[in-house]
C-alpha cells in the first residue's frame, strides 16, 4: 500500500470575530493557500505508530498498539503531543468501529509511519530570514525553501494565527480516514460525497476540541475541511457526551455522534470566494496576543452588559452581512462581465481609494462597478469601527493604537480596497484586501508591492509579510505526495 497524503488549508476570519461563538450570528473566513500535510505510509515496526514532524527538534513520537486496539504514547520519546495522540485515538476508533476489525490487525502487524508538515507561513519565518541575511519581503519568503525546518522544538515556535493545530488535526484524521478506507480517496474533493466531507468535519472538530481543552466556535476546522465560506457554527451539545469522561480513554458510541446523519451537527456553511483579481495579504506583526483571555474577558463583558453589547453586535452583524453580500456580488458582476470588471479592477488598482469616485465622466457602468468597491471599504470601516467601540468598552485590546495607525497607514496606499484585524484582534497580525491586477506593467508596482514598501519602510521593524494567498482549492485535498513542492525532499531529509 503506498503513502495516503491529505493536505488542510489554514485560515483568516476577516469578520465575525467573537460573534461567531454565538450562532444567531456568522463570520467570514477565507482559507489560506499555506496547508498542513499528513502523509501515512505502512511501516515494518510491527505494532507501533511512528509519528515524525521534521520542522522541529524533538518531535518524533511513537504510540503502540496492543491487539484489543488501545493506543499508548511511548513515554520514553521526548515531549508528548496530546493533539496528535488523540487524533490517532479517535480516529483509529471510528475506523475500527466502522471497518471491523482489519484495521487494529494491520496495525498491529506492520505499524504506520506518519509525516506531519506544515507550510512554512504557519510558523514565523523572521529569525529564518535573519539567518540568510534577507529582509521580510515577500521575494525573499519565497527563497525559502517549503517545510523549512525552523531548529526549535514545536514548543518554542512562534505561530502566525492561520491555525496551526486545526489544520494538522483536520489533515491527519482525514488522512487516515482515507488510508484505512473509511472514506474513499475521491470522496474528499468530488460533489455528491458531501457525507464524507461531514464526517471528516465532525471528527476534526471533536478531536480539536478535545486537544484544545474548549469548545471555541470552530470556524478553523470547517474552513480547513470546507474552504472559504460564511460560517455558521455548531452547537457544542453535540459532542458533549464525547467530552465528559477521560481524554485519551476509548470513547463508546464515537461513530453515532459523529455520523453526518446526526442532526445534532447544527453548523451551517456556505460557501464564499475573493472576488476575482482580489488579494488577501496578511502581514505577521512582532508583538504576540493571548487569545483565549481577549475571548474570556469579551465574554464576560457581554454577560455583565447584555443590553449594551448584543446592541453593538446586532449593528455590527448587520455590517459583516454586508460585507459578504457585497464580496459575492463583485463575482457576479466578474462573470456579467469579464472585461469591465477587469477594467475597472485595473484603474482603481493604480489610485488611491480617495481619488476612486473622483472622476464624475466615467460611464455609468464603470460607475456602478466602482461603487460596490467603495462599498466594500466603507463597510469595512465600520466593522473596524465597531471592534474598536467593543474593544473600547470592554477594555480588550481588539484593534489597540498600534494596529489602528498601521491600518490607516496600509489603507492609505494605492489600490488598498480594505483591511482590518483578524480573529479575536489583539497586536499580532493585519489582514488586507488589495487588488491584484489583471495587466500588470513591469515599471508600476502593484499594490502588494506598495504596502510592502510601506512596511519595510517602518521604523519599527515589527512587520513580516507572509506570502499566503487565499486557497483556490477548495478545503481538504488528496495529493500525489510528488506533485506537492517539496514534500517529498522534507520526508527524505527526516529519514536521513
Ligand atoms: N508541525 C506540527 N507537528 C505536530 N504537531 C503540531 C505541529 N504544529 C502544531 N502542532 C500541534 O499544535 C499545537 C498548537 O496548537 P494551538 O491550539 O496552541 O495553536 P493554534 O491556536 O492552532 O495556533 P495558530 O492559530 O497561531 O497557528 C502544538 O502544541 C502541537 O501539539
Ligand atoms: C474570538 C473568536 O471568535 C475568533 C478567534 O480567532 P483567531 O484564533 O484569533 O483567528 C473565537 C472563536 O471563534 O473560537
Amino acid at each position: 500500500m503506498s503513502a495516503t497524503v491529505v493536505s488542510a488549508p489554514g485560515k483568516v476570519l476577516l469578520v465575525g470575530g467573537y460573534l461567531i461563538l454565538d450562532p444567531k450570528y456568522s463570520g467570514i473566513v477565507v482559507s489560506t493557500s499555506s496547508r498542513f500535510y499528513s502523509v501515512v505510509s505502512p511501516a515494518s515496526t510491527p505494532g507501533v505508530i511512528t509519528v515524525n514532524s521534521p520542522q522541529f527538534i524533538n518531535a518524533v513520537w511513537k504510540y503502540s498498539i496492543n491487539p484489543n486496539g488501545a493506543i499508548e504514547e511511548d513515554t520514553s520519546t521526548f515531549n508528548a503531543n496530546s493533539f496528535v495522540h488523540l487524533a490517532l485515538i479517535n480516529t483509529l476508533t471510528l475506523a475500527a468501529n466502522l471497518k471491523g476489525p482489519e484495521v487494529t490487525d494491520a496495525l498491529v502487524k506492520t505499524g504506520l509511519q506518519i509525516h506531519i508538515l506544515g507550510g512554512n507561513d504557519f510558523y514565523s519565518q523572521r529569525i529564518t530570514l535573519e539567518k540568510r541575511g534577507l529582509s521580510p519581503t515577500l521575494e525573499n519568503l519565497n527563497k525559502i525553501p517549503p517545510f523549512t525546518p525552523l531548529e526549535i522544538p514545536i514548543s518554542q515556535v512562534n505561530k502566525t494565527g492561520l491555525g496551526s493545530s486545526a489544520a494538522l488535526i483536520t489533515s491527519l484524521t482525514a488522512a487516515l480516514l482515507v488510508h484505512f478506507g473509511v472514506i474513499a480517496r475521491e470522496s474528499i474533493t468530488g460533489d455528491g460525497h458531501e457525507d464524507s466531507r461531514r464526517l471528516a468535519h465532525n471528527l476534526a472538530q471533536f478531536v480539536h476540541c478535545l486537544a484544545q481543552g474548549k469548545v471555541g466556535s470552530g470556524f478553523d476546522v470547517s474552513a480547513a475541511v470546507f474552504g472559504s465560506q460564511i460560517y455558521t457554527r455548531f452547537d457544542s451539545r453535540v459532542i458533549q457526551p464525547l467530552l465528559d469522561g477521560s481524554r485519551f480513554a476509548k470513547v463508546e458510541g464515537l461513530y453515532q455522534i459523529l455520523a453526518a446523519t446526526n442532526s445534532g451537527w447544527t453548523q451551517k456553511v456556505s460557501p464564499l470566494r475573493l472576488p476575482p483579481h482580489v488579494r488577501l495579504l496578511l502581514a505577521d506583526v512582532a508583538v504576540g496576543s493571548d487569545t483565549p483571555s481577549l475571548v474570556g474577558n469579551v465574554l464576560k463583558w457581554r454577560q455583565a452588559n447584555p443590553e449594551v453589547a448584543n446592541d453593538l453586535w446586532t449593528s455590527l452583524d448587520e455590517e459583516n452581512q454586508e460585507f459578504g453580500r457585497t464580496l459575492k456580488s463583485l463575482s457576479a458582476e466578474w462573470e456579467k462581465n469579464t472585461a469591465l470588471y477587469e477594467q475597472v479592477a485595473n484603474y482603481l488598482s493604480s489610485m488611491q481609494q480617495v481619488q476612486w469616485e473622483a472622476n464624475p465622466e466615467l460611464p455609468k457602468e464603470e460607475k456602478s462597478l466602482i461603487d460596490r468597491f467603495v462599498k466594500l471599504r466603507t463597510i469595512s470601516e465600520n466593522i473596524r469601527a465597531k471592534m474598536r467601540e467593543m474593544g473600547e468598552t470592554s477594555g480588550v485590546p481588539i484593534e489597540p493604537p498600534q494596529q489602528t495607525k498601521l491600518l490607516d497607514d496600509c489603507l492609505a496606499v494605492t489600490g488598498v480596497i480594505a483591511g482590518g484585524v483578524p480573529g479575536a484582534g489583539g497586536y499580532d497580525a493585519i489582514w488586507l484586501l488589495v487588488f491584484d491586477p489583471p495587466r500588470k506593467h513591469e515599471k508600476i508596482p502593484t499594490p502588494a508591492a506598495c504596502v510592502e514598501i510601506l512596511w519595510g519602510r517602518r521604523e519599527e521593524k515589527d512587520v513580516t509579510p507572509l506570502s499566503t494567498e487565499e486557497s483556490v482549492t477548495k478545503g481538504i485535498q488528496v495529493e500525489e505526495l510528488y506533485k506537492v513542492p517539496g514534500l517529498q525532499q522534507a520526508i527524505s531529509a527526516a529519514r536521513n
